[in-house]
């Protein structure tokens, strides 16, 4: 095989495929990336690291002839058609054995079905899951991949060698079969989308207590040197002292307060509720992102319901103490929803996802990456088939510890009618989950009344169904 040619090729140029690509170059390894537009075919050239060896081309077919083989390719494009087109392309462009690989977001069922139709062609076709944003991709990104085992031998040592290290290991494992690796990474951005509705709610009540942006900014810094260090709180604390050139404001005041979405989170809750497993932040959170889109009807409602006067606290610092308690606690019942999620698609879906090593690679690099990731690590590490790790010992004592102000905080919001849905969902889900006894032996009752569905009885085996009309 000519050195002349590259180890491994990528299809779309933006901001993840552009900066996983010049990760790469960094690492040693001779890299062509191809994209449709010449600018940033050049862009990739002049932004690669003096010494390294990267090519950017504007043709599909040059990219292709210019790789070694079996061709090792990924694509970084918008996730649904693009992903289609792309392969439809490419297809006629490859030969038996040669790798392509869907970095992006891609729905896990659309990656089945195309690892199927890559396959009956004789090629080899993986979902991985990339997490870490431009930063992340190009100093070393979280990376999920699953699938093909013998099409990962060929890429691991790429992966491991650009992956973000954590204790010296690199946050890239082989998380299962099938679609496991986009799998995995719908589910991080889903508990991605909760946090970062705790996050902001938390933001909420903090200003509702009187603090200021910097003051903010500092609440948020010394919260991220603690135990709820994490990437999130961390790039949160810097939001808080970003100026708007246009303004002479900080940024975050001319910010609309409405959220967009490219989808994953709502992927999700959908899948979720086809698995009958309960993400309720998740829910809350894509809802939320839904609601704050009404801004016209939000701010007609706010003129015909007025806000409590209340205060959210008459002692401030007691307050932030309370609101750091009740984040964390929230904040583990997010990866406690994602991960009991996890457990049951792994074998509904039949992927055999390794949790541990999951959480694992989750702990550097990509968006969720948070300290707490290292007690979940060990507690599936060393009980694996627990189904939700609020069951784990170490897990439970932060959650007790936690649960008092938790509550504490919840009564305030409400009180000052405060938008908290994450947290009242986070609660409510601990209060379910830790309940013996839910009272929903009257929906079975309510259900066998009306539609005659039938129930099950305490105190014997069995389907019953009562003529309630007759008492
Ligand atoms: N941005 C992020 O933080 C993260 C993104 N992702 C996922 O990675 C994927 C890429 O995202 P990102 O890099 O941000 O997106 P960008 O929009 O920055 O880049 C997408 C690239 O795909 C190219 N492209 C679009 N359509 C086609 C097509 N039909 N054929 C060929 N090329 C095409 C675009 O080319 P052109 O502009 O020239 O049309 C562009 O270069 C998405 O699935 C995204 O969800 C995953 C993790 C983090
Ligand atoms: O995958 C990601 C991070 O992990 C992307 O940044 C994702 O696009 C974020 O989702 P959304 O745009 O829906 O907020």
């Amino acid at each position: 095989m000519s050195n002349s040619l590259y180890e491994f090729g990528m299809i779309g140029l933006g901001v993840m495929g552009r900066n996983l690509l010049l990760n790469m170059a960094d690492h040693g390894f001779a890299v062509i990336g191809f994209d449709k537009d010449t600018e940033k075919a050049k862009a990739l050239e002049t932004s690669a690291t003096a010494g390294t060896r990267v090519k950017g081309v504007v043709s599909l077919e040059e990219m292709v002839g210019q790789l070694q083989r079996p061709r090792r390719i990924m694509m970084l494009v918008p996730a649904g058609k693009p992903v289609d087109d792309v392969l439809e392309s490419l297809r006629p462009l490859l030969e038996p054995g040669d790798i392509v690989i869907d970095g992006g977001n891609s729905h896990f069922t659309d990656t089945l079905r195309r690892v199927d139709g890559m396959k009956a062609a004789g090629f080899h076709f993986m979902g991985v899951g990339v997490s870490g944003g431009e930063q992340g991709a190009r100093t070393g990104p979280s990376i999920m991949p699953g699938g093909d085992q013998e099409a990962y031998s060929h890429v691991k040592p790429m992966l491991e060698a650009i992956a973000a290290k954590v204790n010296g290991e690199p946050c890239v494992a082989y998380l299962g079969k099938g679609a496991a690796g986009h799998y995995v990474k719908m589910v991080h951005n889903g508990i991605e989308y909760a946090i970062m509705q705790l996050i902001s709610e938390s933001y909420r009540m903090l200003q509702a207590a009187g603090l200021n942006n910097d003051q903010l900014h500092q609440v948020y810094k010394s919260w991220n040197e603690g135990e709820l260090q994490s990437f999130l709180i961390e790039i949160t604390a810097d939001i808080f002292l970003q100026d708007d050139d246009k303004s002479g404001k900080r940024l975050i005041d001319v910010i609309l307060d409405k959220a967009g979405s490219k989808g994953t989170g709502k992927w999700t809750s959908q899948e979720a509720m086809d698995l009958a497993v309960p993400v309720t932040i998740i829910d809350t959170a894509v809802s939320m992102r839904s609601i704050s889109a009404y801004k016209d009807e939000r701010v007609d409602a706010s003129k015909v319901y007025a806000e409590p006067k209340l205060p959210v606290s008459a002692e401030t610092k007691l307050f932030i103490d309370q609101v750091k308690d009740a984040l964390q606690f929230a904040t583990v019942m997010c990866y406690a929803q994602g991960m009991a999620m996890l457990h049951t698609a792994s074998s509904a879906h039949n992927m055999d996802i390794p949790l541990a090593e999951a959480v694992k690679v989750w702990r550097g690099g990509c968006i969720i990456r948070s300290l707490l990731l290292g007690t979940f690590y060990e507690a599936l590490k060393s009980a694996p088939e627990v189904p939700n790790l609020l069951l784990n010992k170490a897990v439970a004592e932060i959650v007790k510890s936690k649960e008092h102000n938790m509550r504490a905080v919840i009564v305030q919001a409400a009180q000052a009618g405060l938008p908290a849905a994450g947290f009242m969902a986070a609660l409510s889900y601990f209060d379910a989950y830790r309940c013996e006894t839910m009272p929903t032996n009257l929906v079975q009752a309510q259900r066998d009344y009306f539609g005659a569905h039938t129930y099950q009885r305490i105190d014997m085996p069995g389907s019953f169904h009562t003529n309630w009309q007759h008492h």
